[in-house]
C-alpha cells in the first residue's frame, strides 16, 4: 500500500500537519481509480494527455504543495526547488521507481526481468552500473563522436536537394533510432534513407507503440493486470518483438567475437556489457532494450521543439550561425574540443528544453524515511512529484519564462541569471537520472550543428505553434514543416 493514506501515523509533534491536511483536489477526486475520471473530460476540459496542464492548474489553485490520488496511489506534487532538493537530499542508495504496473506485469507473464527501468534496489544496481559506466561518462562518449557525425551527416545529405522538412518529428525519429541503433547495437540499422524501409520502418512502429502504451500505462484503468486486455496485447505484442531484435543483434555480435570481426563495428553498449562479466545475457538483452527504446522518442520530440524555436528565432539561429561557422565543418567528425566550446549551442538547446519541458510534468521518487515539507508530514513510501515543467515556466524562477532566451544561460550576458540548481532538471538528478543524458546531449550539439552550419532554417508563413501531447515524454501533435535554405 505504497503511499495509502491508511499507512498514515498521526505525528507527536503538533507543528506538523497531517499529510491528509495537504491540499488538493476534494470530494470524488479523492476516490482510488474513478477520482481521476472525473479530472478529465467531459468533467473538465483536460484530456489523458494534458497531464501537465492539470497538474499545473491543481498547483495554481492549491499552492506550491499538493496532493492527489492517481490510481490507488497517492502523490504529492512539488514546485519549489527547495521542496525538490530536500527530497533529492534525502533520497534513498538505491533511488526507487515506482508505479510502472504494465512493464510488471510483462515481466510477470513472460517471467523476464523488468528492466533497468523497472526494476529497484541491487537488481537495478547491478544493471545501471555497467550500462552507466559504457555511456554515461563524457570520456565513454568520446568515442562515439565520429559515428555521431556520421549519422548526422547522413541526415544533413538527406535534404540537400529539399526545400522544406515536412513533419519533422518523424525524419527525427529516423536519426534518433539510427543513432540509438548504433550506440547499442554497433550497427548501422539503414532508417535514415530515402527509399522505402519496410524492416526499419517495423522497428520504429513497434517501438512507437511500445512508448505509446508505456507512457498510458498510468492513464489507462489496469484491466490488464487481470486479464490479456487488447491494450496489454498490443504492448506485449511491440515488447516481444524489441525483444527478439535486441536478442538478435546479441546472437549475431558473440558470433563475430567467435570469428575476431566484432571489432569492426567499433564500440557499443552491447560490446562493453558483453566483456562484463556481471551481466548475464538475459540482463544484457534488457539493458540494451531499455537504452535503445529510451534513446528514440525523447531525443526526437526535443529536437523538433529545438528546431522550431530556432526557426521561429532566426535572430537566435543567425547569433548561434556565427559561433558554428567558426568551429564545426560542412561535414564530417565534429572532435569533442569543437562540442566543448559551442557555448552558445548548448544554452539554445538548455533554453528548449526549459521553454517545453521534456517530460510531462516531471520526475518523481519514493523516500524510504517519513520526510517533513513545508510542514506537512509526508510518510515513507509516498510517491512524490517534481513539477519541473511548472516550475521551469514560473516567473519566480525564470524572468519572462514564455520567451525563447538562450541569452540567460551565458554567464557573460546581461540577461544571465543564477537559477536554483533544482528548478531545472530535464534528465532528473542523483544515482537515477538518465542514464542517457551524455549520449542525448551529444546527439542534440552534433546533429543541430551540422543541421544549422549548412541550412537556414524558417517557418512557413502562419505556421502554428506547436501542441503537445503528454505521453512518455512531452511530444508534438502539430506536424511541424521547416523550410531549408543552404547555407
Ligand atoms: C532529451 C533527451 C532525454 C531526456 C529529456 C531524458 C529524460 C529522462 C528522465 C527525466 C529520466 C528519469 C530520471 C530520474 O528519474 O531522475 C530518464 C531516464 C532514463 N533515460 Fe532518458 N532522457 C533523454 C534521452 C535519453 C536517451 C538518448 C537514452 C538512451 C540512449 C535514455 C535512456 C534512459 C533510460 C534507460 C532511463 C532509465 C534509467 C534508470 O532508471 O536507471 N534517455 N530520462
Amino acid at each position: 500500500m505504497i503511499g495509502s493514506l491508511k499507512k498514515y501515523q498521526p505525528l507527536a509533534d503538533s507543528r506538523i500537519r497531517p499529510f491528509d491536511e495537504i491540499p488538493g483536489p476534494s470530494g470524488l477526486h479523492q476516490l482510488p481509480y474513478l477520482g481521476l475520471l472525473f479530472q478529465m473530460k467531459p468533467f473538465t476540459k483536460y484530456s489523458k494527455h494534458n497531464m501537465q496542464q492539470r497538474v499545473c492548474s491543481w498547483t495554481k489553485t492549491f499552492g506550491p504543495i499538493c496532493k492527489q490520488r492517481l490510481g490507488r496511489e497517492w502523490y504529492v506534487f512539488l514546485t519549489d526547488p527547495n521542496d525538490v532538493e530536500k527530497v533529492f537530499r534525502n533520497d534513498r542508495k538505491y533511488p526507487f521507481r515506482g508505479a510502472l504496473p504494465l512493464t510488471k506485469v510483462y515481466a510477470r507473464r513472460t517471467r523476464e526481468s523488468p528492466g533497468l527501468t523497472a526494476l529497484n534496489n541491487e537488481e537495478w544496481f547491478v544493471l545501471r552500473k555497467a550500462a552507466q559506466r559504457a555511456i554515461l561518462r563524457q570520456k565513454a562518449m568520446n568515442k562515439y563522436l565520429p559515428i555521431i557525425s556520421a549519422v548526422a551527416d547522413d541526415f544533413v545529405d538527406k535534404f540537400r536537394q529539399e526545400e522544406r522538412i515536412d513533419n519533422v518529428l518523424h525524419h527525427l525519429m529516423e536519426f534518433s533510432t539510427e543513432g540509438a541503433g548504433k550506440l547499442c547495437f554497433g550497427v548501422r540499422l539503414g532508417c535514415i534513407s530515402k527509399h522505402d524501409q519496410t524492416m526499419q520502418t517495423k522497428t520504429m512502429k513497434h517501438v512507437e507503440t511500445f512508448l505509446d502504451c508505456f507512457g498510458n500505462q498510468f492513464y489507462v484503468m489496469p484491466w490488464y493486470k487481470l486479464f490479456r486486455s487488447p491494450f496489454y496485447k498490443k504492448y506485449a505484442k511491440s515488447a516481444d518483438y524489441l525483444k527478439s531484435l535486441t536478442e538478435k543483434y546479441i546472437r549475431e555480435h558473440k558470433e563475430r567475437l567467435q570469428t575476431g570481426a566484432a571489432p569492426e563495428l567499433g564500440p557499443s553498449l552491447l560490446s562493453d556489457l558483453l566483456a562484463d562479466p556481471q551481466m548475464s545475457t538475459a540482463d544484457i538483452q534488457r539493458t540494451l532494450m531499455d537504452v535503445f527504446v529510451g534513446g528514440i522518442d525523447s531525443t526526437a520530440s526535443n529536437m523538433t521543439t529545438l528546431f522550431y524555436n530556432l526557426a521561429k528565432n532566426t535572430d537566435k539561429q543567425d547569433r548561434l550561425f556565427e559561433e558554428l561557422e567558426r568551429s564545426v565543418p560542412k561535414s564530417g567528425p565534429i572532435d569533442d574540443t569543437a562540442i566543448g566550446d559551442l557555448h552558445y549551442l548548448k544554452a539554445c538547446i538548455k533554453e528548449s528544453l526549459r521553454l517545453v519541458f521534456p517530460v510531462p510534468v516531471g520526475t518523481a521518487r519514493s523516500l524510504d524515511k517519513d520526510i517533513t515539507l513545508r510542514g506537512f508530514h509526508i510518510p515513507a513510501y509516498t510517491n512524490i512529484v517534481f513539477c519541473s515543467g511548472i516550475t521551469c515556466s514560473d516567473s519566480t524562477y525564470f524572468d519572462e519564462p514564455e520567451q525563447y532566451i538562450p541569452e540567460r544561460w551565458l554567464r557573460d550576458h546581461d540577461k544571465y541569471t543564477p537559477i536554483h540548481s533544482f528548478a531545472y532538471i530535464p534528465f532528473g538528478h542523483g544515482p537515477r537520472k538518465c542514464i542517457g543524458q551524455t549520449f542525448a546531449e551529444t546527439e542534440i550539439r552534433v546533429c543541430t550543428a551540422k543541421i544549422l552550419r549548412n541550412f537556414r532554417l524558417t517557418l512557413p508563413e502562419g505556421a502554428h505553434e506547436i501542441t503537445y501531447k503528454d505521453k512518455t515524454f512531452r511530444t508534438p501533435v502539430t506536424p511541424v514543416t521547416l523550410l531549408l535554405q543552404e547555407r
